[in-house]
């Protein structure tokens, strides 16, 4: 496991950037895998600043998201479809039908073995990018979650459910389930970028890095992956 500790979270976002965009020139028909919440934000702005000014070609890009909240259709402004059409692929050369994210609604169980098939067909991620919850869950596998996991539908824990709230509307609440990648897709991906920001996160990094690998911690098996980097800003990296 590689930590790269930046001084703050500005450092973290143009060295993530920088990771990426450089990886799609080098392999324009990159497979990526994305998240969402408040940590990436930075990252897809600054993607598409670079983009903009000439840089990196997505035509050939594929993309794959890790989760979405149960009963919300894309073109719900809280789901994760619709923030990633407004953060980054709205803003890109990127083809819409080769931006997957999974389906919130419908035929859930179907659309989760749909989602393995397409990961598959695509020839596996070969990025994937990850944030990390305050109890270490990765997309929304919740501590607990078994290792062997593939995409599924699961229980978001009480924590995840306040601290996603700020993406509600008043008077909204979050959705208890969501369909997630599994902990076993997630670490089929060839490389994992996970990136954590701010004192909120540190006891959780210092888990993932130090701690023992267990199901109880989620994130902490990337111990296990062979390729993956931690970005972090000191507040972060605090506990390391
Ligand atoms: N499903 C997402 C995760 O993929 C994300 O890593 C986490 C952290 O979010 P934030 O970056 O807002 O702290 O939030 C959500 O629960």
């Amino acid at each position: 496991m590689q930590i790269v500790t930046h001084k703050n979270s500005e450092k973290v976002y143009e060295a993530v950037t920088k990771e990426i965009t450089e990886a799609t020139k080098s392999n324009p028909h990159i497979v990526l895998g994305l998240a969402t919440g408040s940590t990436p934000v930075g990252i897809y702005a600054r993607m598409v600043k670079e983009h903009r000014s000439g840089g990196t070609d997505y035509s050939n890009v594929t993309t794959f998201n890790l989760d979405e909240y149960e009963g919300l259709a894309g073109n719900h402004p809280s789901s994760y479809r619709y923030f990633m059409n407004d953060h980054l692929f709205n803003h890109l050369n990127i083809l819409l039908k080769n931006t997957h994210v999974p389906a919130g609604t419908g035929d859930l169980a179907a659309a989760c073995e749909e989602y393995e098939k397409a990961i598959e067909k695509a020839g596996g991620i070969d990025i994937q990018l990850l944030g990390i919850g305050a109890n270490g869950h990765i997309g929304f596998n919740e501590p607990d979650t078994p290792f062997d996991t593939k995409t599924h539908i699961a229980y978001l824990a009480e924590e995840t459910i306040q601290s996603n709230a700020k993406f509600f509307a008043d008077g909204q609440s979050v959705p208890s389930r969501a369909v997630t990648m599994g902990i076993s897709t997630i670490m089929k991906a060839k490389r994992i970028i996970l990136v954590a920001l701010g004192k909120s996160k540190a006891e959780a990094v210092q888990k993932t890095v130090a701690g023992p690998v267990t199901e109880r911690h989620p994130a902490s098996v990337l111990q296990r992956h062979p390729h993956v980097t931690l970005y972090l800003d000191e507040d972060a990296a605090s506990l390391l």
